[in-house]
Order: C-alpha cells, then sequence, then structure tokens
C-alpha cells in the first residue's frame, strides 16, 4: 500500500462524444504491461488500478525519481456524468482528469462543458489529444511514448500535428487558460499539458500517465492522506441486484478502512440508513474470473479501492450517495449523510419548473446548467418522476411551468398512463440522458410556446393604420361606400372602426381588395379598395381625408407596453399620432 500513507488519486476521463475516451480507458487498462512482474494492473469494482511500477516501466523512468504516489485509480465509467455525480466530501469524487479531444476534429460543444465542470471543481486534468493515428500519413508504432513516434514521422505529418495542436492551444486560450504541448510545458501551474496519443495504437499513453503523476504529486498529495486505519468512507457508484448476494453497492472507498461487520450509513430515498456489511467483495483477476464466482471476499478493503459490499436493507440506497463505517459515532455519521443529502446547492425561485435526476450530484448538475441559461427552477427532487410531480405541477397557473425536466431517472410507468388523460394534457415532460440535450429539448419547446403566444396575442389585438382616402377613386357614396385608399403606415385588416384626425368615428371597414382580389392585410404603401359601413362620402369623410384606426385603450396599453418591439416603424408611427389624438382630452388615456 500507500509510501507515507498516500493513497492513489481517482481519475476521470471527460470529454466529447466520440472523441475516443472509451477507447483510451480500454488501452489503459489492457496496456501490455497487465501481465509484466512490474505491478501488474488490477480490477477493481467499477474501477482500474495502474501501480506506480507499471506507470514506470512503460515510460523508461527508472527508480531514481522519487514519486510518493502508488499509482491511478481510474473510473471505469467516462463521461461528464460519471464526474460529476459521484462526489466526496462535497466536491468530485475524481480528483484528476483527462480530457479527450480528437485532434483531427478540434474542440466540440461537450469539449467546452466539460472544460467549464473541471474549472468550476478546480480539478487539475491534462488533455489528451487523441487520434493522432488518424493523421494522413502517420506511421504506427504501436504503445511508444509520443516523442520517440513522433520523432519517427514526417516532417508533413509533424507539420499537421503541431497545427492542430495549435488551434486546440488557440481554442483554449480564448476560454483563458495557457496550454502547450506537454513536453514543452515549464511550469505544470500555469499551463494545461496536452499529450498527443492514440487510444487505439496506444501511442503516447505513457506520457499521459507520467503527467498525471506529475501533476499528482504536485497537487494533490495533501489531499492524498489517508487515514489508513481510520474509518471508511466513500462513495456508491451503483446500487445493484447480486445473484446468491442479494443487493449489493458498487462504491469507490476513498478514505480508510472498511471490514466485514462493519456498521455503516449510507444516503437513501428517505434519509439515512444503517446497515451492517454481510461481504465485502473485490473483482477476481482476469485469469481466475469464472462467471459462478466473479468476486473475491475479502474481510476487509483500505483505501483507494472500487469494491461491492452486500448488506441487508439496501434496497433504497441512491446512487451517488456518501457512504461512512461508523466507529461509535452513529449519531454524527446519521446527521452528517442527511446534512450532505440536504445541502443540496440548487438555487429555487419562487416560480419556475421543476427537476428531477437520479442522483444529487446530478440535480446539482442540472440546476447549475440551468442557472446557467437563466431557467428559474422551483422544485427539485432525486428519484423518478411520479404522480405526486404531475399533480403538483397540475396546480401551477402558468403554461410554461407545468414542465418537468428529468435528467437520468425513470417516469413511473403509471405516470407514463395519467400524462395521456386530457386533464394533464399541458403538462410537459422533457427526459433523457445528456443534460444539454434535454435542456436544449426545452428551450426550443420553450421558445416555440413563446413564439405561439406572441402570434396569438398579435392576432387578437387590434393593430395600428393610417390610411389616406385617393382622390378620383369613389367606387360608391355610401352603404357601404367603397373608396380607394393608401396605407400611411401600419397594417389594415378588415372588420376595425375608423376615426377621423378630429378624434371622431366614421365607420367600419368591411372588405378590402387589392386588384380585384379580396385581401385581409395591407401595409404600408399599398393603394387598395375598401367597403367602408356607416358613412357616406363628402359627409362624414372626404377625398384627401387621413383615418386611423380606432384602437380600445387596453390593446394601446398591450401594444405600448409588450408588443412595441414586434411591429414595425410605420405602426409604431401610426400607434403614436393615434394615441396623441387620443390624449388631446384625456392625457392619461391608454397609460
Ligand atoms: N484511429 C483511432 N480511432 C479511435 C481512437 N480513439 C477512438 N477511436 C475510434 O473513435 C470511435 C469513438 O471512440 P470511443 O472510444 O467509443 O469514444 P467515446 O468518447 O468513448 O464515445 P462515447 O462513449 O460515445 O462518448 C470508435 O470508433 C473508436 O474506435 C484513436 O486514438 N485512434
Amino acid at each position: 500500500m500507500a509510501k507515507n500513507n498516500i493513497r492513489t488519486p481517482i481519475v476521470c476521463v471527460l470529454g466529447h462524444v466520440d472523441h475516443g475516451k472509451t477507447s483510451l480507458l480500454d488501452k489503459i487498462r489492457g496496456s501490455q504491461v497487465v501481465n509484466t512482474e512490474a505491478g501488474a494492473i488490477t480490477q477493481h469494482i467499477g474501477a482500474t488500478l495502474i501501480p506506480i511500477d507499471a506507470i514506470r516501466k512503460m515510460s523508461g523512468l527508472t527508480g531514481k525519481t522519487e514519486i510518493t504516489i502508488p499509482g491511478l485509480l481510474f473510473i471505469d465509467t467516462p463521461g461528464h456524468r460519471a464526474f460529476t455525480t459521484l462526489r466526496a466530501r462535497g466536491g468530485a469524487l475524481a480528483e484528476i482528469a483527462i480530457l479527450v479531444i480528437d485532434i483531427n476534429e478540434g474542440f466540440k460543444q461537450q469539449t467546452q462543458e466539460a472544460l467549464q465542470i473541471l474549472r468550476n471543481c478546480k480539478t487539475p486534468f491534462v488533455i489528451a489529444a487523441t487520434k493522432v493515428d488518424r493523421i494522413p500519413g502517420w506511421r504506427v508504432h504501436p504503445d511508444e511514448p509520443f516523442q520517440k513516434t513522433y520523432a519517427k514521422q514526417n516532417e508533413r505529418v509533424q507539420g499537421i500535428l503541431e497545427t492542430r495542436l495549435y488551434e486546440i492551444v488557440g481554442e483554449l486560450s480564448d476560454l483563458g487558460f495557457n496550454s502547450e504541448r506537454y513536453d514543452r510545458v515549464r511550469d505544470f501551474a500555469r499551463n494545461i499539458a496536452i499529450v498527443p496519443s492514440s487510444g487505439i495504437t496506444g501511442e503516447g499513453i505513457p506520457d499521459l500517465l507520467m503527467v498525471m503523476i506529475g501533476l499528482a504529486e504536485r497537487y494533490l498529495t495533501e489531499s492524498l492522506k489517508i487515514t489508513a486505519d481510520g474509518p471508511g468512507q466513500g462513495t456508491v457508484l451503483e446500487v445493484k441486484e447480486e445473484r446468491g448476494l442479494g443487493m449489493t453497492l458498487d462504491l469507490i472507498l476513498y478514505d480508510g478502512t472498511l471490514s466485514v461487520g462493519d456498521e455503516i450509513g449510507v444516503a437513501g430515498a428517505s434519509g439515512c440508513i444503517v446497515t451492517k456489511v454481510r461481504s465485502v467483495l473485490k473483482a477476481r483477476p482476469m485469469k481466475e474470473m469464472l462467471i459462478e464466482d466473479r468476486f473475491e471476499r475479502v474481510k476487509s478493503v483500505t483505501a483507494a479501492a472500487g469494491i461491492k459490499l452486500a448488506a441487508p436493507n439496501l434496497d433504497e440506497v441512491i446512487s451517488g450517495s456518501p457512504l461512512r463505517v461508523i466507529k461509535g459515532n452513529r449519531d454524527e455519521v446519521i446527521d452528517a449523510i442527511n446534512a450532505e443529502m440536504q445541502a443540496v446547492n440548487v438555487k429555487l425561485s419562487n416560480l419556475g419548473i421543476s427537476i428531477k435526476a437520479d442522483t444529487i450530484g446530478a440535480l446539482e448538475a442540472l440546476s447549475k446548467e440551468l442557472e446557467a441559461k437563466e431557467i428559474e427552477i422551483m422544485r427539485a427532487d432525486v428519484g423518478p418522476v411520479s404522480r405526486h410531480d404531475i399533480i403538483e405541477l397540475e396546480t401551477m397557473r402558468e403554461p410554461l411551468h407545468k414542465v418537468i425536466i428529468c435528467f437520468a431517472t425513470d417516469i413511473l410507468p403509471d405516470v407514463e398512463e395519467m400524462l395521456k388523460h386530457p386533464r394533464y394534457a399541458d403538462i410537459k415532460v422533457f427526459s433523457g440522458n445528456i443534460i444539454y440535450r434535454v435542456i436544449d429539448d426545452y428551450i426550443e419547446w420553450r421558445d416555440e410556446e413563446i413564439r405561439r403566444r406572441e402570434a396569438q396575442q398579435f392576432e387578437a389585438i387590434i393593430m395600428p393604420a393610417k390610411i389616406q382616402l385617393l382622390p378620383n377613386c369613389i367606387f360608391r357614396q355610401s352603404d357601404p361606400a367603397v373608396v380607394g385608399v393608401r396605407i400611411l403606415g401600419g397594417l389594415l385588416r378588415p372588420k376595425v372602426h375608423l376615426m377621423s384626425l378630429d378624434g371622431r368615428s366614421v365607420g367600419t371597414v368591411k372588405m378590402m381588395q387589392d386588384k380585384g382580389e379580396t385581401v385581409t392585410e395591407a401595409t404600408e404603401g399599398m393603394e387598395i379598395a375598401v367597403s367602408i359601413e356607416g358613412p357616406t362620402v363628402g359627409r362624414q369623410i372626404h377625398v384627401g381625408d387621413t383615418l386611423y384606426v380606432e384602437i380600445p385603450e387596453r390593446h394601446v396599453k398591450v401594444l405600448e407596453r409588450e408588443m412595441l418591439s414586434h411591429i414595425n416603424v410605420s405602426s409604431q408611427e401610426a400607434l403614436s399620432e393615434y394615441a396623441l389624438i387620443r390624449r388631446r382630452d384625456n392625457p392619461f388615456w391608454g397609460k
């Protein structure tokens, strides 16, 4: 185990979809050193341990270089989600990260998001610029350190690699990060190291591991000091049923020791669960693995390790939850676990949408993203979407708040049924396993909904218009009067009342015709024939008269306060002239 009680740092791999996270992890896990005598890579449950001796051997480091870190423990599940949902003591469980960027594709949306997450969590990380073997003309030298294989490439290939690398450096710099190819970095505190590598050929992987060791040595040794014989502390990765064992927890133990017979506290859906460890299980080495007997029973394990435990009463445990061994401090552990579950860092508003996620970390991650997009949250809960959630939503007044966004959690079957009922037709549920996608779906729906509403409002509101009676175009004197008019501004529609400059009502537009065709709208500059019910030409209206559409006071308020930016300049002018006429007698009209 660890020298000076320094344990292995916990590592997570992040990056854009398809940029090669899984391949990189697989390559690291399956590296050729598996069977060397120099400390074999060991499979843990949910994690893989690469001992320092294996890393030394891969990268050709002599025993002289002083290293205190005993190795690296990689969490087997890559991605943002694993990073954000697995937490320890309020922070991310992973203490160091690899951000994977496909060197041929460069920056993508999730690359930026991952950077944001790493920045928020202040996690040291290294960038693996993967898929170097896809650079046209690249000559593969399996598993070689980067500099060796790079030296054997021709100049053109080297040139392409440099150009692409500098594109990444540029993008990072736009986001405020200084970075450099790892072998040119002088100060790892100021520069992020980029290691060109391949998850398929293994090139650059030894360098990647070495840089990580360097970072961990420098930044983490204090936080990696463990109390080996202290009570175990861990984070639950998964809750699953195993044949012959019943309910089990897969967890990463990051501090202390956990033994069979220990009393533990762990978070359940309705508070802290206290139970007693029945068995502690480790993964069997690959070659000994039999279907029937995948696990090796042990008496006790010391951090850091990925293990499985069986105990009674685990059904309700929430994945991502904290786990602590109780050593005469039962109340303290219960309080701490309850506090950690309640300290969900979600900003709630009086009004807003509802959110659900499978773990606390996931809920926080979702809420952070929503907050960044200025979307208000009223309720936030861990667990599947239940009938109760839907009933609560139904009481919301604002249709835009009758929304539940659920991330990586189930919708209970009876809820699906319930939502088919017309009564709940206006409740929207957005669900998915990628935060950004669920949020985008919601935003798309919301914006469309707002546009639809505005359009409806526009339909219902009488729009301003200013028209003038044209000379030589009196087709009929009265009942109705049919005259040629020019639209001086705004939007004329049928069925509106018209008003003269002195504020008198003169009649109602019945029909409108443009070049013999009936039309329902006419805009600035058009000359059309209109039939007007009410006036007689020569008495109430005359050639050359300017008339305005009469707009009710309530509509003027809506137009002036909410719709001004949505109507064109000529409509705005017609509106303000019309309002001026109305306000001659009453300055507060429409205000
Ligand atoms: N040539 C080459 N192909 C690679 C490399 N890394 C990944 N690939 C290929 O790229 C594709 C995606 O790789 P994955 O490792 O699944 O990528 P990922 O980031 O884990 O993808 P998601 O899990 O979908 O986010 C696969 O077809 C891999 O074989 C590499 O270094 N070189």
